[in-house]
């Protein structure tokens, strides 16, 4: 159980400012999806809180105490990288096993016993527990590096796209029993990830990185609905938030360069007349590839929708966002 709290933390490596005067607190138990690109200081962020890094300036508080002075080992953290960390010569089972065995923590065999084999049926390699972690797919040994984080009982668990490697089955499996054990176990996370599906099922709250600034921090609904900027706005829904001129539309409010609309946040039989490219049937509901002029659009129309290709269709804001020349929002 354990409240995060960076104050102020900043981290160069050389010229290169990865994180930048960022001041978060992650509410005890909460679930933090970190979202930005590739080199926008997810990852650093991550390893400063487990101690792999330390920062340049600022604080980190875990439970009201500085971990400054603590190596990762005292910090009582839990990391899964991207890229799968396991001692080869060791089975699935000693692999697991491996965390508990710390003289420090004395387990009894018998609970070490049923701790692996409850992480290993959650995690589906059961089966799997006396081969060598060397004769395992990739997808297999990312799933006992989860399971080596999660045997512990770490007050944080600190996890770098830890599903990115496995199928979309599985994926969507975990994800469940990921928030089960959060759930469960009362655990704060920290968490990388670019699947948008994660992100918005899995986040109690969503960190916004821009070269290594929180430009944003909220519940994925509020980053959803109320972004900062047309940047954060376009961190999650999938397809993307579409932005177009202001003026494509009337009723623009002053000073607004560009119109935000969500794909569902669009009305359709009314307003002006875009034309149809593209129809994707997705099952569950219809995609829709549009343009107005030089502009793409996608919506969203229901599972049935006779429009074709080349059609036309009229559409009208709703729930429209409004930005400014800079890309911040206007409110
Ligand atoms: N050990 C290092 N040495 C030098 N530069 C580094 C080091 N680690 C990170 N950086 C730089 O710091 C910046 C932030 O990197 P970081 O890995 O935190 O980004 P990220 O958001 O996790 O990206 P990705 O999504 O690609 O993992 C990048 O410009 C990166 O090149």
């Amino acid at each position: 159980m354990a409240e995060v709290v960076l104050s102020s933390i900043s981290k160069s490596f050389g010229d290169t400012s990865a994180i930048d005067d960022v001041t978060m607190t992650i509410p005890d138990g909460a679930f933090v999806v970190l979202l930005g690109p590739t080199g926008a200081g997810k990852t650093t962020l991550l390893r400063l809180v487990s101690g792999l890094e330390t920062q340049d300036s600022g604080d980190i508080r875990i439970a009201g105490q500085s971990i400054a002075a603590l190596t990762p080992a005292q910090r009582n953290v839990a990391m899964v990288f991207q890229q799968y960390s396991l001692y080869p010569h060791m089975t699935v089972r000693q692999n697991l096993e491996f965390p508990l065995k710390s003289p420090l923590l004395r387990t009894p065999q018998a609970v070490i016993d049923q701790k692996v084999k409850a992480i290993a049926e959650v995690l589906q390699i059961a089966h799997k527990l006396d081969n060598r972690a060397t004769a395992l797919s990739g997808g297999e040994m990312q799933r006992v590096s989860i399971g080596r984080a999660l045997v512990r009982n770490p007050e944080i668990y600190l996890m770098d796209e830890p599903l990115s490697s496995l199928d979309a089955k599985l994926r969507a499996d975990l994800r469940v029993e990921l928030k089960n054990i959060q759930a469960r176990s009362g655990a704060t996370f920290l968490y990388v990830t670019h699947d948008q599906i994660e992100a918005m099922t899995m986040a109690t709250h969503v960190g916004v990185l821009k070269e290594g600034r929180l430009v944003q921090f909220g519940s994925p609904r509020e980053i959803y609905e109320a972004p900062v900027s047309i940047y954060a706005a376009t961190r999650l829904g999938q397809p993307r938030i579409n932005v177009l001129p202001a003026d494509i539309f009337p009723g623009a409010p002053a000073g607004a360069h560009s119109i935000g609309l969500r794909p569902e946040h669009i009305r359709h039989g009314e307003g002006q007349e875009a034309k149809v490219i593209r129809v994707e049937q997705l099952g569950d509901q219809t995609r829709l590839h549009l343009t107005i002029g030089e502009y793409p659009i996608i919506t969203v129309t229901d599972a049935h929708t006779a429009l074709k290709g080349d059609g036309i269709i009229k559409i009208l804001p709703h729930q429209p966002l409004y930005f400014d020349a800079a890309g911040m929002r206007l409110v």
